[in-house]
């Protein structure tokens, strides 16, 4: 890891809706002057429509938070699709809609941790986009299970693009992967080449960590055929966005609390995050020029980043609550930290308790406090260097988008 290279040409903009029109967008930085040359050197998948469309996409979790913005973005911006399978142990409904435009969409209900369901899955597919995962840090779920799904999930991706033929694989890892670690040792504007002391105990970052290894650690091997395998690894930090369920449950807890949120964390601690149509973004071209750059780009891995801002886990978030009619209280942490640490010890004492008759799993235990706690902030360009990443949607257009999808969900409309 670690080796840079030069970037490659690929901006896009995202238009509305499934079935919208795909077009190849201009070469970045010639206008339209970069629409004629076009028309003299055509791009690669500028083809005519029979050779364009003649690839396969297999997106795991594809029913997901971030899954679903992958699926639509594909739809909208890539224009060699020909089939694009959706892979989920839950499938949503609003996949019925998808099935009307000009691409194959498959929906498979599987499950991961079943090697045979996933072989089957992609099998015939040219590239696997790998977001299916369990992203527990509140204790809904045991270790082993997300050990289970995360690990040998993963694996079992990794075999069956290996006994398959499947050449290209993206895998969804997280900025977890690095931190904060369990000495809450701060990152700040941190880079993929940042050293910093990567030490988890937590089930959810050491299953994210372990993943990414596999991943990194089978790019090329030789795939069935005799090719090897290209893959690279998208380290998100905290993503928001049109179906952030954590977003949806601040909201609900400001209603309860009369309209108010009180201040936990210091307004100093900064707290990375990425619109998830960005995170979307980013997927789509990696996993598009992966084709093209193997020998630059297999067995790297890239932070996820755009233009929001660096805050505060709750300050950003009132980004978007505001708006929405909630306020925060206090300049300064309304309780001190020692009382909070009870708090969250006292957590998980009481989902222990009432295991037996329910799921107890409040946003606040101590992970989820020490997360918070520590500042957790990338600054990179890495990506925009190796494939020519830049985000679609400005800070603007993330916040307005999202602001929207809260009031829209939670029916604020003011
Ligand atoms: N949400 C974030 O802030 C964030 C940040 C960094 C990385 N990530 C990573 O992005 C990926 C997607 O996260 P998300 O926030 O969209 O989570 P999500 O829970 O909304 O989506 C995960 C999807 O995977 C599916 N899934 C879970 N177990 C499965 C199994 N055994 N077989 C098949 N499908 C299964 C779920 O049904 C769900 O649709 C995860 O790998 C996560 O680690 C998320
Ligand atoms: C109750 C308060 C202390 C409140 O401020 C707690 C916030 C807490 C729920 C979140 C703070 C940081 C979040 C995590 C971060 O954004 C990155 C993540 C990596 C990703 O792979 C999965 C989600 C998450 C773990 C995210 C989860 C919520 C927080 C812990």
């Amino acid at each position: 890891m670690g080796r840079e290279g030069g970037g490659a040409s690929g901006r896009g903009r995202c238009v509305a809706g499934p079935g919208a029109c795909r077009r190849r967008p201009p070469v970045a930085g010639l206008g339209g002057l970069g629409l004629w040359l076009q028309c003299l050197f055509p791009q690669p998948g500028m083809a005519d429509s029979a050779q364009a469309q003649k690839l396969v996409y297999l997106v795991t979790g594809g029913c997901g938070f971030l899954g679903e913005h992958v699926v639509r973005m594909l739809l909208q911006q890539e224009p060699q699709l020909r089939e694009l399978r959706i892979f989920d142990l839950h499938l949503g409904p609003w996949l019925e809609e998808l099935k009307t435009g000009p691409v194959q969409v498959t929906a498979i209900q599987g499950d991961v941790t079943q090697a045979h369901e996933v072989a089957a899955a992609v099998a015939g597919a040219h590239v696997v986009i790998h977001t299916a995962g369990l992203v527990d840090v509140f204790g809904k779920t045991s270790p082993e299970t997300i050990h289970e799904v995360n690990v040998q999930g993963t694996r079992n991706v990794i075999e069956a693009c290996v006994q398959t033929g499947t050449r290209f694989l993206v895998y969804t890892s997280s900025m977890e992967v690095v931190g904060p670690n369990i000495k809450g040792q701060p990152f700040y504007r941190g880079n993929e080449n940042t050293p910093y002391e990567a030490v988890h105990r937590h089930p959810y970052p050491c299953s994210k960590a372990l993943a990414e290894q596999l991943v990194l650690e089978a790019n090329g091997r030789k795939v069935l055929g005799g090719l090897p395998l290209v893959t690279c690894a998208l380290r998100p930090t905290g993503i928001y966005g049109e179906g952030h369920q954590i977003m949806r449950d601040f909201y609900h807890q400001g209603l309860r609390l009369g309209g108010r949120l009180f201040r936990a964390i210091p307004a100093s601690v900064e707290h990375g995050r990425v619109y998830v149509g960005n995170v979307a973004w980013m997927h789509v071209l990696v996993a598009r020029e992966l084709q093209h750059r193997a020998a630059l780009m297999g067995g790297q891995v890239y932070f996820c980043y755009d233009n929001s801002p660096y805050k505060s886990y709750e300050d950003f978030n009132m980004e978007f609550l505001g708006p929405c009619g909630l306020r925060l209280v206090g300049t300064r942490p309304l309780l001190p930290y020692w009382l909070l640490l009870f708090l969250a010890a006292l957590n998980v004492l009481l989902q222990w308790l009432l295991r037996p008759l329910l799921l107890y799993a409040p946003l606040l235990n101590p992970y989820t406090l020490a997360m918070a706690n520590t500042t957790f902030t990338v600054s990179t360009d890495k990506a925009r260097r190796h494939f020519g990443y830049e985000p679609l949607f400005s800070w603007e257009e993330s916040r307005t988008r999202t602001i929207r999808w809260v009031q829209a969900v939670e029916g604020s409309a003011q």
